[in-house]
């Protein structure tokens, strides 16, 4: 399990006067469900594309355990994040054409990672988020039903992080309360950090911590009880 220490972050763009995000120090255990929240423009894609090592840091230290984020050139950066990070995205990044079982499994597949225990556990993967017609095509189900799909597919290898960028942000409430609670559930079986980017109070509400951004710095970080 991995503790995540970040320090000295500092994200700038040219022609802005100010950091889009700054954290000179915050630290995250293994296993904690963290809530990231806060206005447009406060700074949360950006923190989502640092930890996730999406983005490349500019200054500071980004470490997952041992692994400094900074320290890795593009393509180290992209295999241990589809080593050790499950993500899900608000616009799902699902392909058309194939199933919902082959989306699950596509990432492991590219990565040369399907292994007979990966394909048993898509199946498995997907009765648990509830979808039953595993040959069904990509396009042709709900906007719930595909995101589920993403969750099934983010948690196929296991990963010892789940990081979610507004996962509910185009769903109805239902399937976003079902996809939420998915999230939280799967995590604590994998015994995984869970970080969920929202500005959906039910799903903020449930987590044990809440980091508050506004415009680009930490302004609350709050734990329940
Ligand atoms: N490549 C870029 N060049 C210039 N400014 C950028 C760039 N990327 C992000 N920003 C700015 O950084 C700030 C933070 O953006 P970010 O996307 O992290 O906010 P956010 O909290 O995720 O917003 P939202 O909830 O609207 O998605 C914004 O003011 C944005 O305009």
């Amino acid at each position: 399990m991995l503790p995540l220490r970040l320090e000295d972050i500092a994200v700038t763009f040219p022609g802005l006067p100010a950091p889009v995000l700054s954290i000179p120090s915050l630290e995250i255990a293994p296993g904690e469900t963290v809530a990231v929240t806060g206005p447009s423009g406060s700074g949360k894609s950006t923190f989502v594309n640092i930890v996730t090592g999406l983005e490349r840091l500019q200054s500071g230290h980004a470490r997952w355990g041992e692994t400094d984020l900074a320290g890795l050139a593009e393509g180290r950066r992209d295999r241990w994040r589809g080593e050790n990070i499950g993500l899900v995205m608000q616009d799902f990044h699902l392909f058309p054409g194939l199933s919902a079982y082959d989306n699950v499994l596509l990432p492991a597949r590219l990565a040369y990672a399907a292994g007979h225990d990966r394909l048993a556990r898509a199946k498995a993967l997907l009765d648990q988020v509830g979808i039953a017609r595993h040959d069904q095509k990509i396009e042709t189900m709900s906007r719930g039903e595909m995101q589920r799909v993403a969750v099934a597919r983010a948690l196929l290898r296991e990963p010892a992080i789940i990081v979610a960028d507004e996962p509910t942000a185009s769903l109805d409430s239902a399937s976003g309360a079902v996809v939420g609670q998915l999230l939280r559930e799967l995590a604590e079986t994998l015994g995984s950090t869970l970080i969920v980017v929202s500005h959906d109070e039910r799903l903020v509400a449930p987590m044990a911590r809440r980091i508050s951004l506004l415009s680009g710095a930490v302004i609350a970080d709050e734990r329940k009880g």
